[in-house]
């Protein structure tokens, strides 16, 4: 007999196990692991996923699967083992695990259906099968299981003949053209041209065509090329001649585009230093971590994609991560304009339809190339070759639900299994990859220069406290307007960076900067509106805000805060003759209006673009000479200890759009908070400098890369409660960790209530804690088992948000 163990598709600790089924003997050698199927469970039938075949079972009574919802697995070996280590280092469940890996289409109710491949004909297939494809292409999965052809399928489908598709309904048509071939042999068609009426030249003419071209063609190409009409093609189908067909084409979301093919540019000594050791472990198959620490605007992208070359000429594959918001036609392009139609994009702007087929590509080795955002790290390639991580310092890297993991720790355990480099880029590493650099964990390679030597923009900080001291209330100080109106005389263009996130949540004066800060903390404390409080998230002190400022007296103190919008008004009071391109959330909702809004943008339909983080980033124009940053200050009083490491990087990555090709940039950034060691080293684009301030700071704070940190948060509707749970977790944490062990709180999270439910944290820091996985995983079973208490317990380790 035969037994399958299954993960059922029901997120609750009780079923977060293997569960053993038979398997029917009309699945046997069927059902293999990585494929979905569909089992009962109590009184309903749900999905899971095989996880494995065995021959016995401990378990007497077991029941039998009902049937597969796949032909071919979704999931390899490789990636089922994958979902074991992200379990274990994620405490998440372990179909969050596997659900991660795969396409939205692949998760919901989709119409599944069977489909000929586009190059096989019905004659093809096994005549048992040909009945079902005769009069469409496409057969219902349903029908598929009803007639028992399923084992039957499934050979076809592993030799490429069929293929399973997914009808994403209403959000995304299927797209159908039409094609038409000739109905006979090449010999009858010769035949069947004499038979044709003089009168009709038209129609010798399409029969001529073929018997040149015997092949299928798109009606409308052939209508185009024989310059006739598709009636007189279809006079031609119904004498028999030729056939009409539709076919379904992949959902391209690239097709209208032409990617202008680029050849790899001749290396600069700097990158052929840089390259080399990296070509040495592809050559090799040697893993290892590189952080390529590259200024912005250094060529970092020429070395991943020569070395994806190396990897494609190998024989192997390569996976790219880019930060979502830097995923824009600009990056795409230099990828698909280097490797064409081996890359697959994989981003949160394409269908759910759109997604599946590219993944498809992946799971097919129709491409060697997955470029995409954070969940393109589970690409199922099996034979990669380098894994790239673009922005590696970019926090969207980790998913903030379960499964809460890292992908430049998927990269590197992936990596590990396939031997293969992992490359980290930043012209702002992240102070975990610079340590780990420092200590040679990571192969650390430079690029210290822009290209050609090109220099940096020259950055002046403005002092927003001394404007307001001098009568200027407005939001520009009066040198960015000076050299705003420069730039629209001179006809070169200006970024204009809007620091969003953070918006009126910290309380600051205006006269002197000065931010309430936590007390045992070193964070800023978060204004709430509702009772005009102000509370440390990590502590749980608080403050009430004050009527005057505790170090000038001013009474400009207060929250803080403007919204995009708001400075375009201003923008067309001071500037009127300005053309101004705004770009944020509520301009770039539809599809394509990013795309489209930058290329107006690059086509010098714009003075200035406005906006938010989304700008930051991998711009490359080279008419921008201006680059200003309005309030550096936002993310600087974050609840939160990467506060200052966020705002370096970001005024670094903004300021390097400034000035990148012939035309010198300059940089002009507004702060109330001049002296502030991130805002100076920004100005003066140091990182190395930054990062030894930082890192002294980090250590005496107790924080990463120094500490680990792991959140623990309770919620509940009852306030009382979430506290006095809270309060026992805190006491047995700390009564099983080692005494070095800093364990914070309770406190109330940032958000104090979400969904009418209290949340508390406890905040633990730790240098060595290798019992810790297990005592949490302690609470979190206790808490989870528990159904009936409504006590909800989340854990992240290595947080990155920590609200
Ligand atoms: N070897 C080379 N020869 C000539 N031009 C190059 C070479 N390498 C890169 N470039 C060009 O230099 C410019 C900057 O390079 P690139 O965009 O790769 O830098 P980057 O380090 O990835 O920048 P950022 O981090 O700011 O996005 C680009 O226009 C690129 O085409
Ligand atoms: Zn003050
Ligand atoms: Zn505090």
């Amino acid at each position: 007999m035969e037994i399958a163990s299954v993960i059922v598709d029901v997120p609750t600790k009780q079923t977060d196990r293997v569960f053993d089924y038979i398997i029917p003997e009309q699945w046997g050698g069927v059902i293999q692991p990585g494929m979905r199927v569909i089992v009962p469970f109590g009184p309903r039938n749900i999905q899971g996923f095989v996880i494995g075949l065995k021959a016995e079972s401990e378990i007497k009574k077991l029941r039998e699967i009902l049937e597969p919802m796949d032909l071919e697995p979704v999931l390899n070996k490789e990636l089922l083992e994958l979902g074991d280590w992200l379990t274990d280092h994620t405490l998440c469940f372990k179909i969050f695990a596997y659900q991660v890996m795969l396409p939205a289409a692949l998760k919901a109710k989709y119409e599944k259906k069977v489909k000929l491949a586009a190059d096989t004909a019905v004659t093809e297939l096994p005549l048992q099968l040909q009945p079902f494809f005769e009069h469409e292409d496409m057969l219902d999965w349903e029908a598929a299981l009803k007639n028992g052809i399923v084992p039957l399928l499934q050979k076809e489908a592993a030799k490429g003949q069929l293929e399973v598709i997914y009808l994403v309904k209403e959000r995304v048509k299927k797209k159908q053209q039409k094609y038409v071939k000739p109905s006979m042999t090449l010999a009858e068609l010769s035949k069947e041209i004499d038979r044709i009426p003089a009168n009709a030249e038209k129609q010798r003419q399409i029969l001529r065509f073929f018997i040149e071209n015997y092949h299928e063609i798109e009606l409308r190409k052939l209508v185009s090329e024989v310059k006739t009409s598709t009636s007189t093609v279809k006079a031609l189908v119904e004498k028999k001649l030729l056939t009409e067909f539709e076919m379904e084409v992949y959902r391209n979301p690239f097709a209208h585009r032409t990617f202008e093919r680029t050849k790899p540019l001749p290396l600069t000594d700097a990158q052929q230093t840089a390259i080399a050791p990296i070509l040495d472990a592809i050559e090799r198959n040697q893993h290892e971590v590189f952080l390529l620490y590259g200024v912005t605007g250094s060529g970092k992208t020429e070395i991943y994609l020569q070395s994806i070359q190396e990897v494609i000429e190998k024989g192997q594959e390569a996976i790219v991560l880019v930060p979502e918001i830097s995923l824009t036609p600009q990056m795409v392009n230099r990828f698909k304009g280097r490797f064409g139609d081996l890359v697959a994009v994989l981003h949160s702007g394409l269908s759910a339809g759109e997604k599946y087929d590219e993944w498809r590509k992946i799971q097919r080795k129709e491409v060697k190339v997955a470029v995409g955002a954070r969940s393109a790290i589970f690409a199922p390639f099996e034979n990669i070759g380098i894994m790239i991580i673009d922005e590696e310092h970019e926090t969207s890297y980790k998913q903030e639900e379960m499964p809460r993991y890292h992908a430049r720790d998927v990269a590197i355990e992936r990596a590990l299994n396939y031997n293969c480099p992992v490359v980290l880029g930043s012209a702002t590493p992240s102070l975990e990859s610079f340590a780990r650099a420092q200590k040679k964990v990571y192969h650390l390679l430079s690029l210290p220069n822009r290209m050609n030597n090109q220099s940096l923009p020259s950055v002046e900080i403005i002092d927003m406290r001394e404007e307001l001291r001098e009568g200027n209330r407005s939001m520009f100080s009066r040198k960015l307007f000076e050299m705003l109106k420069d730039r629209i005389e001179k006809k070169q263009q200006s970024v204009l960076f809007l620091n969003k996130r953070g918006h009126s949540s910290f309380v600051m004066c205006r006269d002197c900067g000065y931010v309430m800060n936590c007390p045992n903390c070193d964070i800023s404390l978060t204004y709430h509106r509702v009772n005009e409080h102000m509370k440390c998230h990590y502590c749980g002190y608080e403050s009430y805000v004050p009527k005057h400022c505790p170090e000038c007296n001013s009474e400009y103190i207060r929250y803080f805060g403007t919204g995009t919008q708001k400075v375009e008004e201003e923008l067309g009071k001071i500037l009127p003759e300005a053309r101004v391109i705004r770009m944020d959330v509520d301009t770039t909702g539809k599809k394509g209006s990013h795309e489209r809004l930058l290329t107006d943008f690059k086509d010098g339909k714009a003075d200035i673009l406005l906006g938010t983080q989304m700008i930051a980033k991998g711009l490359d124009f080279p008419n921008i000479t201006l680059v200003g940053v309005l309030s550096a200050d936002t993310m600087l009083h974050l609840p939160d200890f990467r506060a200052s490491e966020k705002t370096f990087q970001l005024l670094t990555q903004v300021s390097g759009r400034a000035g990148r090709h012939q035309l010198p940039g300059e940089v002009i950034i507004q702060t109330y908070t001049p002296e502030h060691y991130s805002v100076v080293l920004a100005g003066k684009q140091d990182y190395d400098l930054f990062y030894q301030q930082e890192m002294l700071i980090r250590k005496t704070r107790q924080y990463p890369p120094f500490y680990y940190l792991s959140l623990i948060t309770v919620s509940h509707e009852q306030l009382i409660t979430v506290v006095s749970e809270m309060e026992k977790v805190v006491k047995h944490i700390r009564s099983h960790v080692s005494s070095g062990t800093v364990v914070l709180g309770p406190a109330a999270s940032p958000i104090p209530r979400i969904n009418n439910r209290y949340r508390y944290q406890c905040l633990i820091k730790y240098k060595r804690e290798p019992n810790l996985i297990k005592i949490l995983k302690t609470i979190l079973d206790q808490y989870q088992k528990d159904t009936k208490s409504g006590l909800q317990v989340s854990i992240d380790v290595n947080p990155f948000i920590l609200m």
